[in-house]
């Protein structure tokens, strides 16, 4: 799925959710943990109920690694029960040098054939340009993250302006509006409206509501721009918004919920 698409599909829905499938075996329900393919389960159920109420599903590749061979095909899986009208994001956050960044773009967008991937800019314009590469396919590079040590390099200042600004505009003219995306953090929507000066256009992928505090109000207010640009995560404050036998219905309520306070914030 290309960008265009992801516009329309926002516009449609009048939604810019994307639900992050960060799936631990040990924050399954009970009755799950017991099951050989209880993340198999427990992902296509969520998926169910909720890919009426968002655009995007991002999988957090960390949780699958850690489980091996068995990781890697449950994430294959996974990505299968996703439907194609949505975009799907591998937050992996890769890069290296050329020939290696060229490995990790071969494995998520050819063998896995996600639509999209998150990548570390610091090893400089060779280590991201094998992504940029690929034709209908989106980089989405770190900017300013959502947590505490966003503090240690990316709002440090280089000269006049500080470390994350620089990456926004460098890294901007590496690729365009269609194929590259930055992400930044919900909780850092005090510094929106100054991206948004720097990347007017580029699409943001937003995590950091729910679980950690960011505000979904003020990031739209700040960061929306005339095709929306934008896509918010949340991954545990829905996927784990239950942790009984019902928790695929809980987790489209809520999906269903965070998609009308979306709506709302259109015009
Ligand atoms: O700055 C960043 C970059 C990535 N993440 C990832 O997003 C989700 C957030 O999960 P929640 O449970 O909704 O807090 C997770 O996969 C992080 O690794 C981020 O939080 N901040």
């Amino acid at each position: 799925m290309d960008k265009k698409a992801l516009v329309s599909e926002i516009f449609q829905k009048k939604s810019y959710l994307c639900v992050g499938l960060d799936t631990d075996r040990s924050k399954l329900p009970a009755h799950l943990k017991e099951e050989k393919d209880g993340i198999i389960i427990f992902n296509k159920a969520i998926i169910e109920a909720t890919k009426e109420y968002c655009v995007s599903y991002k999988i957090n590749t960390a949780f699958y690694e850690a489980r091996g061979l068995k990781g890697w095909e449950e994430m294959q899986e996974t990505l299968s029960f996703i439907p194609k009208k949505h975009f799907t994001i591998a937050d992996a956050k890769r890069g290296d040098i050329g020939n290696t960044s060229a490995q990790y773009a071969k494995t998520f967008f050819e063998t896995l054939d996600f639509d999209s991937i998150t990548v570390a800019p610091y090893m400089g314009e060779d280590s991201i340009r094998p992504f940029l590469d690929y034709e209908n396919k989106v980089t989405i590079v770190l900017g300013l993250t959502s947590n505490k040590g966003a503090n240690d390099f990316e709002l440090q200042k280089m000269g006049d302006q500080f470390l994350y600004e620089k990456v926004l505009h460098t890294v901007s003219k590496w690729g365009n509006e269609d194929n590259l995306m930055f992400v930044v953090g919900a909780t850092q929507a005090h510094e929106l409206a100054n991206i948004r000066k720097i990347i007017p256009q580029n699409f943001l992928l937003v995590p950091g509501v729910g679980a950690q505090g960011g505000s979904l109000q003020d990031v739209t207010h700040y960061g929306k721009n005339e095709e929306i640009g934008l896509l918010i995560n949340s991954s545990r404050g829905i996927i784990y918004a239950d942790n009984s036998e019902n928790f695929a219905n809980v987790a489209g309520e809520k999906a269903k919920e965070l998609q009308q306070e979306m709506s709302v914030l259109f015009s």
